[in-house]
């Protein structure tokens, strides 16, 4: 066999083992859910977000010993790449063996020499249709003006191996809810189509759907949780784009959805989330390393058709990142300093150990993902002057001068926002407060989820199209339980409240939560409505009742949509 070809293979078996652990890991979903076992929930998370690269080194070791490292001649690298590209036509997840093959690239060129001849910058597959799954994607129940009767078997059919707390009185829910959305006679007629497999997500187990008429289609997301009395009940159902749009949002950890044809999954989902990228959509059902590949695409894409240059991001300099945008992209780019400002304690190193935590934790739907990219290109005439200088400036150790244009050594691609601050300096009196509610829920959620947020100024926050608000500074983020929150001890003498220092010790891992009350929100009218919503913040107890939920083992439930649309449960 030509070494080409055993190559190509090698690395296509090595994507295949990667996929295989993959769903293995997912396809242990349901039974983590049926049994409650929210700690393996969390694991099974970051354990599947490793597979990956784990996968690509192994990879690279069987290549290193077959090849003994004979890898740089171009002709060599472009003929493996066409034995590769052979192999795919009948492949059922071609697309993300384009992804794989990329990634062992890269890991032993380093990211360097990337051209299309070598590696699959696009993708060779992506005229072809998502084929036919062994597996329909979804099953239809054509309501035929028995509404009740197709929704009871809609829950009939989860194949969840656990009791009903009361169908009857769930699908009735479901009716009241579809009946209040849309007329008699389009859903006398309408026909849902529910996906085969369930979306599993924290303690959830969503039923993704469809429901449409001739000419229409809206989403029909039913997620359904566990009863104290581990009885299944469904929890709402949301129907409106922008709802879908927020239950598959950026800043969610990964569904656990068991997709051997991914390609054909994210077909279907699109019908329903039409905003959402390509790259969004991978990620949504954890492909998060071809959502990377499609994330770039989307970039290369971008940048073909806009002379627009990049930018220092709006808003308040970073201490610790230099961060920049394109005016018209919907995305930030984000570069580690060389050196951070001195009251900054962290090393690169945390950094990065910082948003890989991220990554990895339960997003609760308060902090963006990030994708991680490596000698990123930069072409000089897109730059504007101010960024080039501050570039110059602030990372010359992570710039390489290719002539036309730069490389950036290690950078951090994230979805832009509306930076809580300038939001607040344009915001109605209506948005003040709602933006407020949600920046303090945010804060609340982040730290039920045993994060705690560390700087939490408004610059730190950014507000989606959604109105959410979501953090985005990870650099002085930890786990709650590694704070030690403290009551402010009372003045020993009458001149203790008036020196410029405090009168009390404070160690490393202290935490005043009745400082946050003076430097949260300066400004009294934001202030005002801070404390009718959030004051509980300002309170150490607070923090450490929270503390003590989370070493006690209790995961919190996480809702990605409002108290007011769940089905009361009497
Ligand atoms: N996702 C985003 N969308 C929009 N703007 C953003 C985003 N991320 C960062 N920014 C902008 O860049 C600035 C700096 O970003 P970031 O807070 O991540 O940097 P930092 O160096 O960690 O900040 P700090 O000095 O507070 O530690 C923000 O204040 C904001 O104006």
């Amino acid at each position: 066999m030509r070494i080409e070809l055993l190559i190509a293979q090698t690395i296509l078996q090595g994507f295949d083992a990667q996929y295989g652990r993959f769903l293995e890991v997912t396809s242990g979903a349901q039974q983590r859910f049926e049994n409650a076992n929210w700690p393996a929930v969390q694991a099974a998370m970051k354990q599947r977000i490793h597979l990956y690269d784990h996968h690509v080194g192994l990879v690279v070791t069987q290549l290193k010993c077959i090849t003994g490292q004979h890898f740089y001649d171009a002709a060599f690298l472009i003929r493996i790449k066409e034995c590769y590209s052979e192999l795919l036509p009948d492949y059922p997840r071609a697309e993300i063996a384009e992804s794989f093959f990329n990634s062992v690239y890269c890991r032993i060129f380093k990211h360097r020499d990337l051209s299309a001849d070598k590696l699959f910058i696009f993708s060779e597959q992506s005229a072809r249709r998502p084929q036919n799954c062994s597996r329909p994607l979804s099953r239809r129940y054509p309501v035929k003006g028995h509404l009740i009767a197709a929704l009871s078997k809609v829950l009939d059919d989860l194949p969840v191996r656990l009791p009903w707390e009361d169908a009857t009185r769930d699908v009735d829910y479901i009716a009241t809810a579809l009946q209040q959305r849309f007329s008699a006679e389009w859903l006398a007629d309408a026909d849902i189509e529910i996906a085969t497999e369930i979306f599993y997500r924290n303690k959830a187990a969503w039923i993704i759907g469809k429901i449409r008429s001739a000419l229409q289609v809206f989403p029909l997301l039913m997620p359904v949780h566990l009863g104290q009395n581990g009885q299944l009940f469904a929890d709402a159902c949301l129907t409106e784009g922008n709802d879908a749009s927020i239950v598959f949002g950026f800043a969610r950890s990964y569904f656990m959805v068991y997709a051997p044809q991914p390609g054909a999954l994210v077909e279907w989902l699109r019908e329903i989330l039409p905003a959402k990228t390509t790259a969004e959509l991978y990620s949504a059902i954890g492909c998060q390393k071809h959502a990377k590949t499609e994330c770039y695409r989307e970039h290369l894409r971008f940048m073909d058709q806009t002379d627009e240059s990049f930018i220092i991001a709006p808003g308040v300099k970073g201490m610790v990142m230099l961060v920049f945008t394109l005016p018209g992209s919907d995305r930030v780019f984000k570069v580690i300093k060389d050196n951070f400002a001195p009251q900054k304690e962290v090393t690169e190193a945390q950094v990065m150990a910082c948003y890989q935590l991220v990554k990895e934790h339960d997003r609760v739907g308060r902090m963006a993902d990030t994708q991680e990219f490596e000698h990123f290109i930069l072409p000089k005439k897109n730059i504007s002057p101010e960024l080039m200088i501050e570039l110059q400036r602030e990372v010359p150790a992570k710039i390489e001068d290719l002539d036309d244009s730069i490389a950036l050594r290690h950078l951090y691609i994230e979805r832009r926002m509306t930076p809580l601050n300038l939001y607040l300096e344009q915001a109605s009196d209506a948005q003040l407060y709602d933006v407020i509610e949600e920046y303090g829920n945010a804060i609340k959620q982040l730290a039920a989820a045993n994060i705690f947020a560390g700087d939490m100024l408004f610059k730190n926050f950014g507000v989606t199209r959604h109105g959410r608000v979501v953090f985005y500074d990870y650099d002085e983020i930890c786990y709650m339980t590694e704070v030690n929150f403290r009551d402010i001890p009372a003045p020993r003498y009458p001149e203790d409240e008036l020196a410029s220092e405090p009168w009390y010790s404070i160690a490393p891992g202290d935490v005043f939560p009745e400082e946050f009350r003076h430097f949260l929100c300066s400004d009294k009218r934001l202030r005002q409505i801070f404390e009718s919503l959030h004051d509980d913040l300002f309170s150490a107890g607070y923090w450490r009742g929270l503390q003590q939920r989370i070493s006690e083992g209790h995961v919190e439930d996480v809702f990605a949509y409002r108290l007011s649309q769940r089905f009361s449960r009497r």
